[in-house]
């Protein structure tokens, strides 16, 4: 009876990464104050035994940092283990447990690059596992679920967090401590509940099956750079990051993507020199910049994020431009992902 429950349960694969779902603090009172990225993934599947009601779970460790600290490499090796795994007739679903303070570029940098309608769930927690009211526990128990769940397959890279089932390309670490941490700005596209989902959306941007970008094609990334828009910004970061290395820079532009005319020929003068320009908004939750608004980006041939924050804007960037080199083109990419 056992192994025939077994067989109908859908394989799901739990590569961990680290992160505060893998964090542990002094005391249960310490919700903000701990270490990320000290339990191992073993011991995580172990905690919530009730996985095995919903899947038959087993668990990778691909590496053991805080999210802060993941590179283009770590996001490479991660993407490449997703492929492998996607590509097996045994795996029905992968989660990958993440540091929340980057999931939102890892889950969007996946979404891009990965051929393959199975689900692929990324979670974190916004509490370590040690502490009063953990979250970490429900969140994977959701992941794991979603994962599972046939209706989750062609949706793109999923984020789980708060009962709630965000698409990897639009969700953002909005709020910190608390654990209503991630918003999108078109909302979530589910909600998962005691083990079932429920889904009132679907995403209109390419992703996985439908994307041009292949992580199997893709073995390192360009040097993309973020440089902040604020009152008395001098172009003095800009030029800095450029000198570098960097292949194109993100203005985390002010408003709508504005750019101060203390930075203005700076930015003229990188693109003349073969930098891209891409203007994104750090306005939290609602940035939305059109071309030519603002400034003239026709004329200055710089290219817009449009609704991407700059941190996912780098992502986009990055796999773009491991394929052209063309800002016509470049644009084109930001409009349809
Ligand atoms: N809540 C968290 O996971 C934060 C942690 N610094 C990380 O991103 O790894």
């Amino acid at each position: 009876k056992e192994a025939e429950t077994q067989q109908k349960l859908a394989n799901v694969v739990i590569l961990a990464t680290g992160g505060t779902i893998a964090g542990a603090g002094a005391s249960a009172a310490n919700s903000a104050t701990y270490q990320a990225a000290k339990v191992g993934v073993d011991k995580l599947i172990a905690g919530v035994p009730e996985l095995a009601d919903l899947a038959n779970v087993r668990g990778e460790q691909v590496m053991q940092i805080a999210s802060e600290s993941i590179s283009n490499d770590d996001l490479l090796k991660l993407g490449k283990r997703v492929a492998e795994l996607a590509e097996s007739k045994d795996v029905d679903g992968i989660v990958i447990t993440h540091g929340t303070d980057t999931l939102e570029e890892t889950a969007y940098f996946l979404n891009l690059v990965e051929k393959t309608d199975k689900p692929i769930v990324v979670v974190g927690s916004m509490r370590p596992g040690t502490a009063m009211s953990a979250d970490g526990m429900l969140n994977l128990y959701n992941a794991v679920a979603v994962a599972s769940d046939k209706q989750s397959r062609g949706k793109g890279v999923l984020v789980t967090m708060n009962d709630e089932i965000q698409s990897g390309r639009d969700v953002s670490k909005a709020v910190n401590i608390k654990t209503e941490a991630f918003k999108s700005a078109w909302g979530p596209m589910g909600m998962v509940v005691e083990g079932k989902s429920y889904w009132f959306r679907l995403p209109a941007k390419r992703h996985t099956v439908n994307s041009e970008f292949d992580i199997k094609q893709i073995s390192s990334l360009p040097q993309v750079d973020i440089a902040y828009g604020y009152g008395n910004v001098t172009d003095t970061a800009y030029k800095a990051l450029a000198q570098n290395g960097a292949k194109a820079l993100i203005h985390a532009g002010t408003g709508n993507g504005s750019v101060s005319s203390r930075v203005v020929p700076a930015l003229q003068e990188l693109r003349k020199n073969g930098v891209q320009i891409i203007r994104s908004s750090h306005v939290n939750q609602g940035g939305f910049v059109l071309r030519n608004a603002e400034q003239p980006d026709d004329k200055n041939d710089w290219v817009v994020a449009h609704d991407l924050n700059p941190q996912k804007a780098r992502i986009l960037a990055m796999v773009a431009m491991t394929r052209t080199q063309d800002s016509k083109e470049l644009q084109r990419i930001f409009w349809e992902y």
